[in-house]
């Protein structure tokens, strides 16, 4: 049995997320945080799951730290995310977290790794089993086309209230293919005159934005005279929100550390 505390619970994750939690034998819902001046705040994660549970909502993380066993992230608010990671960090009964907002600086990403030298964390752009795999495929072919004159870009798209561009996953893509090519040169949206054409040594990324799109992204592959696409496309939400959940049961017995959903999956 694993009690998970759910940060940003008015959010379209939050919500999710515990409504798949309530529905897993194995999970119990501690309480949740929100915004203090949320505007839907609600004081109970049962009146926003219409259930009867005794979980209740709070701006300050430290008064319900002890009802749960996993803090589970996705508030939207790095900052906001990574004041929750410290005060766990300093806690004395090592709690675990699940992180899955994204759009962290470098900074942000370095501190993460320090304070999770302390308590064991998650850390991942997107949870969902195909995205994963997804990675896995770019990486392998990014390894077989290297040196063979295949252009690589990134096109990501979502809903029009995400905040951060481009996403999470896409960046995580970007690092995949720099690592596995040795290309630095990243290029977001393309405008102006190109004399010489596109240059090879270049990875291209585009975020479209617009309605009500869960999450989609591909990556192409384009030589001359053939084009691979790879491409996955989230049709609801539940699928991030079932892989928070698994990670979160993963996570809690887990030493201090900084895994990814591939650890969790098993897919590395
Ligand atoms: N890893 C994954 O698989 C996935 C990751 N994401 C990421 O998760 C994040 C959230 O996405 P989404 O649910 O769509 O966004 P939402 O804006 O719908 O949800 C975020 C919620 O967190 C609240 N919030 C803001 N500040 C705080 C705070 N200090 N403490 C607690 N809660 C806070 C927001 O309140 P208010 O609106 O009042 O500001 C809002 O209710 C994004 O970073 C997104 O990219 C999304 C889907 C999948
Ligand atoms: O904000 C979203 O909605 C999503 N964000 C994640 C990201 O930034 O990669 C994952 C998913 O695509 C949905």
């Amino acid at each position: 049995m694993v009690k998970v505390i759910i940060s940003g619970i008015m959010g379209r994750m939050g919500k999710k997320i515990a409504e798949i939690a309530y529905q897993d034998p194995d999970v119990e819902i501690g309480g949740g945080v929100e915004r203090p001046d949320c505007v839907h705040f609600h004081e109970n994660v049962g009146e926003i799951i219409g259930e009867k549970i005794d979980a209740p909502v709070v701006s300050d993380l430290a008064k319900i730290i002890d009802r749960g066993d996993v803090v589970i992230d996705f508030a939207g608010n790095t900052e906001a995310v990574l004041g929750h990671l410290r005060l766990l960090a300093a806690d004395k009964n090592k709690k675990a977290m699940v992180i899955g907002t994204t759009g962290f600086t470098e900074d942000q990403i370095k501190e993460i790794k320090e304070l999770s030298t302390e308590v064991p964390v998650v850390l991942a752009p997107n949870m969902s089993i195909g995205v994963n795999l997804l990675f896995k495929l770019v990486q392998e072919a990014a390894k077989a086309l290297k040196g063979k004159g295949y252009d690589i870009e990134v096109i990501e798209m979502h809903h029009r209230f995400k905040k951060d561009a481009p996403s999470g996953t896409a960046v995580k893509i970007v690092d995949i293919l720099k690592e596995e090519t040795g290309i630095k040169k990243v290029v977001y949206g393309r405008e102006g005159i190109y004399e010489n054409g596109r240059p090879s040594d270049e990875i291209g990324v585009f975020a479209l934005r617009g309605g009500d799109v869960v999450g989609e992204h591909t990556v192409i592959f384009a030589g001359m005279g053939e084009r691979i696409e790879l491409t996955h496309k989230a049709g609801s939400r539940d699928i991030f929100a079932k892989g928070a959940v698994e990670a979160a049961k993963w996570v809690k017995d887990k030493p201090a550390g900084l895994y990814d959903m591939m650890d969790v999956l098993g897919l590395k």
